[in-house]
């Protein structure tokens, strides 16, 4: 048994319950309750000489979303999403959102195939959110794929030069790097 400064009494248990709580506090993300940009990137960071696949799912032209039906309608489309991707994700993803209208996922190999069948779902995922009966929420997304001897900041960056060119190209669709 543990006592505060408080006068607080606490076991042992107490405690590592506590450590637990905090812990998944700072690497869940506050709205979508999926992991958050600290626990993606400690975990990728982990990986260097492996080789995985690397998913960027962005929302898009999201601001006008907030915009044209307000903030909390935002809110509710990055939950939904959220919710719908963790849903379909095996188990050995990881997914989490960087941040934003920004998610991420990573997939544990290099499967070329298995990313685009996994993207295209991704895709189809986003549009059965309907806004109105005219129109329908849509990603784009980049996909990269690490090379055990490549380093982390190469394949994010390549990841994100894909999201670029799925905009660039007309959106609501994925491009590899
Ligand atoms: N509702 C809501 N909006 C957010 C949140 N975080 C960021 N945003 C908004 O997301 C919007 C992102 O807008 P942009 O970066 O311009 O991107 P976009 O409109 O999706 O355009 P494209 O990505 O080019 O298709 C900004 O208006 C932010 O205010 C959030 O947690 N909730």
């Amino acid at each position: 048994m543990l006592l505060t400064c408080y006068g607080l009494k606490l076991t042992m248990a107490d405690l590592k319950r506590i450590q637990q709580c905090l812990s998944k506090e700072l690497t869940t993300d506050y709205l979508t309750k999926i992991a958050n940009r600290r626990f993606f990137y400690q975990h990728i960071q982990q990986l260097t000489d492996q080789r995985f696949t690397l998913i960027i799912i962005d929302i898009d032209f999201f601001k006008s979303i907030n915009d044209e039906f307000g903030h909390d309608v935002g809110d509710k489309v990055l939950t939904e999403l959220a919710a719908l991707y963790a849903k379909t994700l095996s188990q050995d993803c990881v997914f989490a959102r960087l941040g934003g209208e920004e998610f991420a996922v990573y997939v544990p190999d290099d499967n070329q195939q298995y990313a685009i069948d996994l993207s295209q779902q991704l895709l189809s995922i986003a549009r059965t959110i309907e806004l109105t009966k005219q129109r329908n929420v849509t990603v784009s997304i980049g996909v990269s794929f690490k090379a055990a001897d490549e380093s982390l900041a190469a394949v994010l960056k390549r990841a994100d030069l894909a999201l670029y060119k799925a905009k660039n190209n007309g959106r609501n669709q994925y491009s590899l790097a």
